[in-house]
């Protein structure tokens, strides 16, 4: 409880990372690149970025791009959409989009708009408005929103808009929390959040809120750390954090840490998992937590990370 153990969760991150085969389990090694962004955000919302060997990852990272310019989660694993912003993410902390053969990587990310606006995962076809935010918010990284129909994009992501003013994976799909982040996240970049009914959706968001502080996905289910990122960064997107108690959020993500062992769980007492320590770190970092950097609500990267993109040479 207490206070935030960041050396300690430091620690956990670097000890997952040395583990090079895989993190966590077998099943999380197609997601390593995944992890890869998990892990050294974390570790850059902490301070400690220059912990690692930046050109060792990157060398690592140009191993996972298919031939069609779209990176898989793992060496020799298939290019996916969700990869794709996880690699470009990854080299925007340290600061070398410039290894990026942008012209390729942005053309297999607008390749997968489809004719409705929507964005499909990868060659399958599975469509879902994860892919929406993940398409914009990477093209938007690389500078080239202008290779998609923008326009369509965020009438799709309106065409997803509950009664309730939330938003689900498809027209029709009921209100999930990590759903309502995508689209308002994707919105925002595209400068359309004026389509949000934020009182509605403020409302919904809010409600998140359980007795024990935490926040749960949808109503009725059990709160969990990694809903105090897809919940608390939709509400500071719409500007509707003071509708939540900010220290009772504060206290259920600090209990979820192991103090001792370092890493944060999805609620006390469970198993720690790099996913849930970043989400926990980057909740915490939207709740201006004392000594964890300012993380940008949208595009899911520290400040000073989304500053340098937009706003250096
Ligand atoms: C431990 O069982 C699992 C179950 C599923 C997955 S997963 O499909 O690969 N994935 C990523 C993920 C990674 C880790 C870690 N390390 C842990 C969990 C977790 N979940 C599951 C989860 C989180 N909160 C509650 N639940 C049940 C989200 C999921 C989907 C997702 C992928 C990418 C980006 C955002 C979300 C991995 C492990
Ligand atoms: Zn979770």
């Amino acid at each position: 409880m207490g206070e935030l153990a960041a050396d300690k969760h430091v620690k956990y991150i670097l000890a997952v990372e040395k583990r090079k085969d895989n993190f966590e389990s077998a099943v999380l090694e197609h997601l390593r690149m995944n992890g890869a962004y998990w892990g050294l955000t974390t570790l850059d919302l902490l301070g400690k970025l220059d912990a690692v060997d930046s050109n060792e990852i990157i060398e690592w990272i140009l191993k996972c791009q298919h031939e069609s310019g779209g990176f898989a989660g793992n060496v020799g694993h298939d290019p996916h959409i969700l990869y794709t912003l996880s690699a470009i993410q990854v080299l925007a902390l340290f600061d070398k989009l410039n290894v990026l053969d942008v012209d390729k990587v942005s053309t297999y990310i607008a390749g997968l708009q489809n004719e409705d606006g929507s964005f499909s995962g990868d060659i399958w076809g599975e469509v879902d408005t994860r892919f929406s935010y993940i398409a914009i918010c990477g093209l938007s990284i690389l500078k080239c929103l202008d290779k998609i129909n923008v326009e369509r994009a965020v009438n799709y992501i309106i065409s997803c808009r509950n009664v309730d003013g939330g938003f689900g994976c498809t027209p029709g799909g009921e209100s999930h929390a990590g759903q309502i982040f995508c689209c308002v996240a994707a919105l925002a970049i595209t400068g359309a959040l004026h389509y949000v009914d934020k009182d509605l959706l403020g409302w919904w968001l809010c409600e998140r809120q359980v007795k024990s502080g935490g926040l749960n996905g949808r109503p009725e289910k059990l709160p969990d750390v990694c809903y105090s990122w897809w919940v608390l960064s939709s509400l500071t997107m719409i500007d509707r954090v003071h509708w939540i108690s900010k220290e009772k959020l504060i206290k259920f993500i600090l209990n979820c840490q192991d103090t001792e062992n370092g890493g944060i769980s999805d609620r006390p007492d469970d198993a720690v998992d790099i996913f849930h320590t970043y989400f926990g770190v980057a909740g915490l970092s939207l709740l201006e937590y004392p000594g964890v950097k300012a993380v940008d609500p949208a595009y899911a990267l520290p400040v000073d990370v989304v500053d340098r993109i937009f706003f250096s040479k």
